[in-house]
């Protein structure tokens, strides 16, 4: 559904030429739901608005539905839904009149409009607001009117560029639920940008991170985790001089790959921790050590990040 070769975007400024994407090569298959990652500034924005035919690429070739972004923006556009985070509502007109107006300006009969309006209205339970000014609406609501006017003309692509950021762990809940119905009930192919790492996580069936422009990972939540973090197992013993000891015993634990020892703290991080950790118990209860507290950590997207440029994903995106 979306296939990017070798995409490069760089932009002229006073201070320099700045490279924001160096050979970005990705693939995408129908239905799939994609989650895009990175700190600020890593070119997500800049590859998903190449992608979605706003930005003309500097280099490289891109197909989105079938379709060449550079030769074919009309048709891309007309197979892609796209909410931007700024994208909206005039803030006077009311609900269901901005999405009529929407499905006209996208070459729909008005009848067709007010039917798929009132479709959509009622799949992501605006119904009961259809006649509101959008500037009433709270945020979650905004957020669902956007995702919307995204669909109105029904495209089997939505690009969703950070769509639940502002919002509060409520209604970026609620937001979720509506989208996943949405796509059981469409299969549409989604690909989303954000910032929060859980929903990624949890939403996302592929996660691609992005650094200084170019991809350093793409695969399942879980095997990035697996492959690029580890579990980390922490135990704590009876007196500091056992401590070194222990950390020697969890190096040599199948898999091991980082330990450290703080006072009576001592930490590994390795493959399976749950599986791994009675036998951790057996070998220190052999070597006359009793650990006194212990606990098996899964890892986040976060460590995986971490894991891979020595950041952390969180405090890059604080900073
Ligand atoms: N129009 C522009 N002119 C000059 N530089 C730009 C322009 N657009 C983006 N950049 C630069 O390109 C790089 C990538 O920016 P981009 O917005 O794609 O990153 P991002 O990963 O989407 O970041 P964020 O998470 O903050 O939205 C940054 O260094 C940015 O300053």
């Amino acid at each position: 559904m979306i296939k990017a070769r070798d995409l490069t975007r760089s932009f002229k400024t006073k201070a320099g030429i700045v490279e924001a994407v160096r050979g970005l090569s990705l693939d995408v298959a129908e239905g799939e739901l994609v989650a895009f990652l990175g700190p600020n500034g890593a070119g997500k924005s800049t590859s998903v608005r190449m992608l979605t035919t706003l930005l003309p690429l500097s280099s490289g070739q891109a197909t989105v539905g079938g379709h060449d972004v550079a030769r074919e923006p009309a048709a891309v556009r007309r197979k892609i839904g796209y909410v931007g985070q700024g994208t909206g509502s005039g803030p006077y007109h009311r609900v269901r009149d901005e999405l009529v107006t929407q499905g006209q300006a996208q070459r729909m009969r008005q009848r067709d409009a007010r039917r798929r309006a009132d479709d959509l209205l009622g799949m992501l339970e605006l119904d009961g607001l259809a006649d509101r000014d959008c500037a009433s609406l709270s945020g979650g609501q905004k957020r669902r009117l956007d995702v919307a006017l995204g669909l109105m003309h029904t495209p089997p692509i939505l690009f969703l560029d950070e769509p639940s950021t502002g919002l509060d762990p409520h209604s970026r809940a609620n937001l979720w639920e509506h989208i996943t119905r949405l796509r059981q009930h469409s299969g549409m192919t989604i690909f989303l940008t954000t910032h929060y790492l859980d929903e990624a996580d949890i939403m996302a069936e592929r996660v691609m991170i992005m650094d200084h422009g170019v991809m350093i990972a793409d695969d399942t939540p879980a095997r990035l985790k697996a492959d690029l973090a580890g579990d980390t197992i922490r135990i704590s013993v009876l007196c500091e001089d056992q401590a070194a000891s222990a950390a020697e015993i969890a190096q040599n634990l199948p898999g091991a790959r980082q330990t450290s020892a703080d006072r009576r703290d001592v930490a590994v991080t390795l493959p399976d921790g749950t599986a791994l950790l009675p036998e951790f118990i057996r070998r220190l209860h052999d070597a006359g050590i009793e650990a006194m507290t212990a606990s098996v950590k899964s890892p986040t997207l976060d460590d995986v990040f971490l894991g891979l440029t020595g950041r952390s994903l969180r405090e890059t995106a604080a900073a």
